[in-house]
């Protein structure tokens, strides 16, 4: 299991987030994004982060904070796919960025106390990493047709890798769903990160809860 340990490095990153939904509009289909958060949140998805990538601004924020009141009370944050200014505008609890995207410095800068977490995609990366990170986005683990420019499968070994390379909480994305999810788990991974195992399941919290089963520490569904 894990080298993470809570406490042992500061981050707001806590075990009961360990089953992180990752929204796909196109995925969820006619029953839109905001049924299949709340159907998977009571399947025990502990954080929900917003990714629109064809919204324009406006709607993008106006479903950003649709999910924030959503959320509200439930205890699972809600982070941002890559847009700064959207986290700032609707209240998020924090923002996932990748290599390219405004830097995790700059989202501390306006987000303190934040959530934020920091894709990596090799070993190599984790040489350049920020001050004050709260988690790595191990990213694909395995091949996946839902992100068409995600770099090549670190494979489980390759998560292996990150795992002894960093005592940052590892959440694994790509290619997971319940056949894996032990596996990736035994290879490191503190968290779980999917996208079409819950968007595109016919029933999102049971989708969830058979993920939720996996972890340790997840939290209670509601
Ligand atoms: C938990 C998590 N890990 C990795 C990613 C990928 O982020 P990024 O590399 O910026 O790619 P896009 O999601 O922006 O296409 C993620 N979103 N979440
Ligand atoms: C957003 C993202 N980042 C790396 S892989 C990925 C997509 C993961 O989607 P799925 O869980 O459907 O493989
Ligand atoms: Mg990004």
């Amino acid at each position: 299991m894990s080298a993470f340990r809570p406490g042992r490095r500061a981050t707001r990153w806590q075990p009961s987030q360990a089953l992180c939904l990752v929204t796909d509009a196109a995925l969820c289909g006619p029953r839109g994004v905001l049924a299949v958060v709340d159907a998977a949140v009571r399947g025990g998805v502990g954080m929900v982060q917003l990714r629109e990538k064809s919204l324009d601004s406006r709607d993008f924020l106006e479903r950003a904070r649709a999910l924030k009141s959503l959320l509200a009370g439930t205890g699972v944050p809600l982070l941002i796919n890559d847009r700064l200014d959207i986290a700032l505008l609707c209240g998020a609890d924090g923002v996932h960025v990748g290599q390219r995207d405004v830097s995790v410095d700059d989202v501390r800068r306006w987000l303190p106390g934040a959530i934020v977490g920091l894709s990596i995609e090799s070993v190599a990366q984790l040489a350049v990493l920020p001050d004050d990170v709260d988690y790595l986005g191990a990213s694909p683990v395995f091949a996946t047709s839902t992100k068409a420019d995600a770099a090549p499968a670190l494979g489980l070994h390759g998560l292996a890798a990150l795992r002894a390379a960093t005592d940052l909480p590892l959440v694994a994305i790509g290619g997971i769903q319940a056949g894996n999810a032990a596996e990736v788990l035994r290879h490191g991974a503190d968290g779980l990160a999917v996208v079409s195992a819950i968007c595109a399941a016919d029933d999102p919290q049971a989708a969830a809860a058979r993920l939720h089963a996996f972890l340790p520490a997840g939290r209670e569904p509601r």
